[in-house]
């Protein structure tokens, strides 16, 4: 690992962008890329199919150390590849289902903390670009530039209709709306490393932006505080 190494975080809720945006910036800067959120799903996909409760604290923490898991760079146009015990688990984790055990398990210090680590180790030269809900606050506390990317419930449930109607999913706004809610209020409302800005955080609010928009104030940021080297 390289503590030197800049680190910009981009923290929020669940469909601010935050996903689409790292990745982009990431290829922008020739930067590495931590999708945090990913190791919070792999592990309630992996509990899934271990029979694991996502009550059950110790075992989850066992698992959450043993997690044998690749993160593949993204070829053009396509997000990063992840890989769990062998098998492609890109798509398969990106359910509304798995992503309410993530958050669940989220909750839970001995399983934050098991993955403290691994996120660090993403820290490599020549950056980072982190996304997740505690980069700025927990994570990397000292990244010199932190984003807390926002939008409102109602256009971050529409975002997400359209993209797993995209991929042919059925689906209702309304229960998405429903969803992203409890998923704030579970994110924001618990005791270890609650969603919340950072102090020294920059805050975007992208309701009204395109990502293209919202990319261009990042990279100007990135310019002023002479970030990209
Ligand atoms: N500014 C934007 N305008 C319109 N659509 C957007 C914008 N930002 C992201 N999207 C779209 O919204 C969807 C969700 O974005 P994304 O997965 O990046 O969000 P996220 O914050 O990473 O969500 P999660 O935390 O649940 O992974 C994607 O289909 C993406 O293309
Ligand atoms: N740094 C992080 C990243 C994610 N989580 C939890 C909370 C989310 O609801 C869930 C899934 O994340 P997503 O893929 O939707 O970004 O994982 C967290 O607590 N801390």
């Amino acid at each position: 690992m390289n503590s030197n190494a800049p680190v910009i975080t981009i923290d929020g809720p669940s469909g601010s962008g935050k996903g689409t945006v790292a990745g982009l910036l990431a290829k922008q800067l020739g930067w590495n890329l931590l999708d945090s959120g990913a190791l919070y799903r792999l592990l309630a996909f992996s509990a899934r199919n271990h029979g694991v409760d996502l009550t059950n604290e110790e075992s989850l923490k066992l698992l959450a150390a043993h997690l044998d898991v690749q993160f593949l760079a993204a070829g053009d146009g396509k997000p990063q590849r992840i890989i769990l015990e062998g098998e492609e688990v890109t798509e398969s984790i990106r359910n509304e289902q798995i992503g309410a055990g993530a958050s669940q398990i989220a909750a839970l210090p001995a399983v934050r903390d098991a993955l403290l680590q691994r996120q660090r180790a993403f820290r490599e030269s020549p950056g980072l670009v982190a996304d997740g809900r505690d980069m700025g606050t927990v994570v990397f506390t000292d990244a010199p530039l932190k984003v807390f990317l926002t939008a409102s419930a109602e256009e971050r449930a529409n975002r997400r209709y359209l993209q797993l109607k995209a991929k042919g999913d059925d689906v209702n706004l309304a229960s998405l709306i429903d969803e992203i809610r409890a998923r704030d209020e579970r994110d924001t409302q618990r005791t270890v490393a609650p969603l919340k800005p950072a102090a020294d955080a920059i805050q975007l609010d992208s309701t009204e932006l395109s990502i293209e928009q919202v990319l261009e104030r990042i990279l100007s940021e990135v310019a002023n505080r002479d970030l990209a080297g």
